[in-house]
């Protein structure tokens, strides 16, 4: 049979492997016009998902058209290591200057959150001489070896974390099974016993976790976490990949905790859908040995003008008091849906990043079943809206919609919500129709 006759989902099924593939629906594109989706045949759907988050200025904004367009009509070069070229210094300036941070620093360019974070495991080690990190269960820090090493997510159980790693529990007001001092405590007890806070070279923290269950910590733990490692020494990195550029109402999500990281790590939004990540650290850091850290086509001019273009955009647009605004909005109306379906046990994040806690029981918070949250997102799709889920146990519907979602767009999307659980409740979806879609 030729491809011509065949859907865009039965040719990706015979030559796109299924290690690479997380899908929670049939949607399949052609295209994608602002915070709409072009859907094989035309349909158009609201992106509630970004792209899993990249795509914070939606498809086809001018600006990263423009600045793509212009970069690579006269490319200066296709790499970063063995010639600067003005667009990735550029951004590398402004980094420079949106980051808070003191003294001497410098930026690494990468093409994913992974290599950024795997970059900054390696490098912290090399430079500090220690081998320990603290991370979280729950945790997603990258999928290549070292970023994977000191993530926590139940989805990378197939692969050992890095020895040395020691996994706390990410406090879960929703689910109080540790509380802020009993993790605190732990930490204590560890460095007290096998783990010599003088061997930790660093501590990753996301400041609110994401695929882990869209988890914002209970106010003042990740300071005081902060606090009693700067008192050894232990270097404070902020993986601000899925949450950060404005998403959470704040330009940095870390600002909402107080706060002060020695790196930061960027990716998802920074290219605005191409592919950029940058980790922003110290120089006795980031300057330890040249060609330490190489990814030949990393900071080329291409992904680092678009995100120049990302960067002014959420400036000039105010993208991330709109994300608070319209973030309060969805989040609202999210809840509101809570009076009428007893499912939804929590609604919870920051800006426009926001989860929904599927429940099967409001007085246990049982969670639902992951098929229970697989038929809402399917349901989700038929009526027009994209999202996806998150959680240990799969029960979070995960919202990360470009930042340029409209107020009536984010009312639309609380309407389709709400019909899926409706039309789900009422058993309009199998368990055939997502048995494909069980992915994590
Ligand atoms: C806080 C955080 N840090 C790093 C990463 C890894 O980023 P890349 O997938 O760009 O390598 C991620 C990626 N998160 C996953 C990517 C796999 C699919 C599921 N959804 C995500 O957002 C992340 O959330």
């Amino acid at each position: 049979m030729n491809t011509s006759e065949l859907s865009l989902r039965e040719r990706d099924a015979r030559v796109i492997a299924e290690i690479g593939r997380l899908r929670f629906s049939p949607l399949s594109l052609v295209g994608g016009r602002g915070n709409r989706l072009i859907e094989e045949g035309g349909r158009e759907v609201l992106d509630l998902s970004g792209s899993a988050g990249p795509a914070i200025l939606g498809y086809g904004h001018p600006a990263i058209v423009e600045a793509v367009e212009r970069s690579v009509r006269d490319m200066a070069g296709a790499s970063l290591l063995l010639y600067p070229n003005e667009p990735a210094v550029s951004l590398a300036e402004e980094l420079l200057a949106i980051t808070p941070g003191e003294g001497e620093r410098r930026v690494w360019f990468g093409h994913s959150g992974s290599d950024a974070n795997d970059c900054a495991v390696r490098v912290l080690q090399a430079a500090t001489r220690r081998s320990r990190f603290i991370s979280f269960i729950g945790s997603y820090h990258g999928n290549l070896s070292g970023s994977m090493g000191i993530s926590g997510h139940t989805a990378m159980t197939h692969t050992l974390p890095r020895p040395g790693v020691v996994l706390l529990p990410y406090p879960d007001p929703f689910r109080p099974q540790f509380s802020a001092d009993d993790v605190l405590a732990l930490l204590d007890y560890q460095f007290e016993t096998t783990c010599p806070p003088d061997q930790v070279a660093a501590i990753f923290i996301e400041p609110l976790m994401s695929d882990g269950g869209l988890i914002v910590p209970p106010p003042g733990f990740l300071f005081g976490l902060q606090e009693r490692c700067r008192r050894h020494g232990i270097k404070i990195v902020v993986d601000e990949v899925k949450v950060g550029l404005g998403r959470s109402g704040l330009m940095h999500c870390f600002q909402h905790e107080g706060l002060t990281p020695d790196l930061v790590v960027f990716g998802k939004g920074l290219g605005g859908g191409l592919p950029l990540s940058a980790v922003v650290g110290p120089s006795e850091i980031m300057d330890h040995a040249p060609a330490f850290a190489l990814l030949t086509t990393a900071g080329n001019p291409v992904a680092t003008a678009a995100g120049g273009a990302v960067l002014k955009t959420i400036a000039s647009e105010n993208l991330a008091a709109r994300s608070a605004r319209t973030g309060k909005l969805f989040t609202d109306g999210l809840r509101a849906l809570g009076a009428k379906y007893e499912m939804i046990g929590d609604v919870r994040g920051r800006g426009l990043a926001v989860g929904v806690d599927l429940v099967a029981d409001r007085q246990t918070r049982e969670p639902v079943p992951a098929t229970t949250t697989a038929k809402i997102i399917y349901r989700g799709y038929q009526l027009g809206a994209a999202f996806t889920y998150v959680g240990l146990k799969a029960n979070v519907l995960e919202f990360m919609p470009p930042l340029t979602l409209s107020e009536d767009e984010a009312a639309e999307g609380v309407a389709i919500v709400g019909q899926s659980i409706e039309d789900v409740l009422a058993g309009k979806v199998s368990d055939k129709d997502v048995a494909s879609f069980m992915m994590w």
